[in-house]
């Protein structure tokens, strides 16, 4: 049941409350209300996904930002940038994150789970002991145009069972063709990899969303259909700005922390609240939520609290610390075709009949996402001894990859260019070894933290993002493109041309983690055990993209799906 009063709400205690309504969030509440005899209450700052238009509309995915649904954040200037800060979009709507992303559903590679397990002492973050979570978490569909999708995916490793639905695209341009083609044409550098979702994802291939016939699949639409939101054991508020974690005793000498204080978002000023749980406390605020009410609360840095008036409770000097986030280029080609997105954007007659077709029938390009293909590639053999000279390979492990291509036919960054068309490939660092801080200011909890993802600050990053820049132009080689293709629009050639060009143009793919990172049980780094606890407190666990102590190869959503189904069962097998 969904409402936006506290005074809707049937009491101020639950046996479980989870603090965000968003991608892992909502998972948790779906999972652990399935038994009728848990109940459970979600705090979600945000409003209602249900009649934002941006949000359904997959190829929309970007026009989310800046609005309501977006915590509007802004980072600290960054020096691997130039000193340039950014917006840091994150979901402020029910389905968090998952209500506005770009819909990619990536899962990584086998090796990143793998170093996971290894990290963390616990083999039930491997790739092979995931598996069923990915299942739970996965509804494969058909895409929305019905085309014949033979040969663009692996059936056998997805899940037609579960509840997000995942989807191959619903609109191919004969753009994508062209990139298919390519690989054959490059198959040693570039091959064709037929799903990157198998665990080896090295190549290039067709992208996979969460989509669901056409409209745009998340949390909120999946986890929290109107079947689940029904239970009468499971309670959503709106609007519910959590501002700290409270103590509410002790045991075995450890303070335990299982009240809420929470007050309305749309009026910060008003009286807060508490309500109080009796198992467990779930911080599902994502990467920059969950850290921040930690320190709010009192668990973190001591020396950082301290310097910004919070009182100590307990020193977890981890978070907040180790933000990881890739870093992202636009490359961008003028090309030979006016079947490219700025056709349609520039042209409010077929804007409005491509919005027509969506609206009336799911279908069009407005029905897929951005881009449809990517790639995961890694640093060519012959440029390896440059390239890591002097720090080991990042990777994860030999079949995980370094740098991501998006492929896109066009850009879709308002505003387009005025004339022209292009084609872009954005370049991804995923193996990033920049790391960055998420740090509350003040003892107001509502004061937003200082965000800093620090991209670009390892030499290394630039390093891998030179390398990745040169084989998006090395792709661009192939015949397919010889009368497609009428030139590069960036002129950059040499390291310290590419570096200038790299830092003035890069900005995130928000895909941050590694705030409140898992690490073995008794290490002295980490916010949270395997089994995603809270160290050194009690009655608190942490379900979200913060918990992953390394970025994975991957846009970072099905990881997080995955964290959220394993945490349930955790959660669950506790309470038996
Ligand atoms: C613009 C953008 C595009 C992206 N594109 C992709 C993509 O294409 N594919 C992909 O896999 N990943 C993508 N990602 C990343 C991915 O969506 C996130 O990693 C993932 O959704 C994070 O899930 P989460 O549960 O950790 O956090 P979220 O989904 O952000 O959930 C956190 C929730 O907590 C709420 N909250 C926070 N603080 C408080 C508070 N104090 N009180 C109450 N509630 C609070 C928030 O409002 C939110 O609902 C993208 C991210 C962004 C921002």
């Amino acid at each position: 049941v969904v409402v936006e009063r506290v005074t809707d709400l049937p009491g101020l205690e639950y046996d479980f409350i989870i603090v965000g309504g968003g991608t892992a969030g909502l998972v948790v509440a779906n999972r652990l209300t399935e038994n009728p005899a848990h109940s459970v209450l979600v705090l979600e700052a945000g409003g209602s996904n249900e009649n934002v238009y941006n949000s359904k509309v997959p190829f929309y995915n970007g026009r989310l930002f800046n609005t309501a649904a977006d915590w509007n954040f802004t980072t600290t200037p960054m020096p691997g940038l130039g000193g340039r800060s950014m917006g840091y979009p994150s979901g402020h709507i029910l389905g968090g994150t998952s209500s506005m992303n770009g819909l990619a559903y990536t899962r990584g590679s086998s090796d990143d789970y793998n170093r996971y397990a290894r990290l963390t002492g616990d083999p039930g973050w491997s790739w092979d002991r995931v598996q069923p979570y990915f299942r739970k978490n996965e509804h494969w569909t058909e895409p929305a145009d019905h085309h014949n999708t033979t040969g663009q995916f692996n059936p056998a490793v997805h899940g037609f069972h579960g509840v997000n639905a995942v989807s191959l695209p619903g609109f191919i341009y004969s753009f994508d063709h062209r990139v298919i083609q390519a690989t054959s044409e490059l198959p040693q550098e570039f091959p064709f990899n037929l799903d990157m979702n198998s665990g080896n994802q090295i190549g290039i291939g067709w992208t996979q969303s969460t989509i669901k016939a056409g409209e745009r699949s998340s949390s909120a639409t999946s986890y929290l259909a109107p079947k689940y939101a029904r239970r009468r054991n499971l309670h959503i508020l709106l609007h519910a700005r959590v501002s700290r974690v409270l103590r509410t005793g002790s045991s075995n000498g450890l303070p335990i922390f299982k009240s809420v204080e929470f007050g309305n978002d749309r009026s910060l000023d008003a009286p807060r609240k508490r309500v109080t749980a009796r198992k467990e406390v779930i911080l599902s605020s994502g990467a920059i939520g969950t850290p921040h009410i930690l320190q709010n609360s009192g668990i973190g840095d001591i020396q950082h609290l301290r310097s910004v008036g919070i009182t100590p409770l307990v020193h977890l000097p981890s978070v907040g610390q180790n933000l990881t986030d890739h870093p992202f280029v636009a490359n961008t080609w003028r090309v030979n075709s006016t079947d490219t997105f700025e056709t349609a954007i520039r042209n409010a007659t077929i804007a409005e009949e491509q919005e027509r077709l969506w609206n009336e029938m799911r279908m069009g390009p407005y029905a897929a996402s951005t881009f449809n293909v990517a790639g995961w590639l890694r640093v060519p053999e012959n440029e390896s001894a440059s390239v890591f000279k002097e720090f080991m390979d990042p990777a994860a492990g030999p079949g995980s990859a370094h740098f991501e291509f998006i492929i896109a036919n066009g850009a879709t960054r308002l505003p387009v260019p005025e004339t022209g068309n292009f084609m872009v490939i954005g370049t991804v660092v995923v193996t990033p070894l920049s790391r960055g801080t998420v740090l509350a200011t003040s003892s107001d909890p509502f004061r937003p933290p200082n965000i800093n993802p620090n991209l670009l600050s390892s030499p290394l990053d630039l390093a891998i993002m030179r390398s990745a820049i040169r084989a998006a132009r090395r792709f661009t080689q192939a015949p397919v493109w010889s009368s497609y293709i009428l030139g590069l629009e960036d002129k950059a050639v040499t390291d310290a041309e590419l570096d200038t060009f790299i830092r003035g143009a890069a900005i995130t793919v928000s895909h941050e983690v590694g705030t409140a990172a898992m690490s073995p049980r008794g290490a002295d780094w980490g916010v949270v055990d395997p089994d995603l606890r809270v160290k050194k407190v009690k009655g608190l666990r942490v379900v979200d993209a913060s918990v992953l102590p390394l970025v994975p190869a991957a846009h970072t959503q099905a990881a997080t799906y995955v964290v959220a189904e394993r945490a349930s069962d955790l959660i669950k097998a506790t309470w038996t």
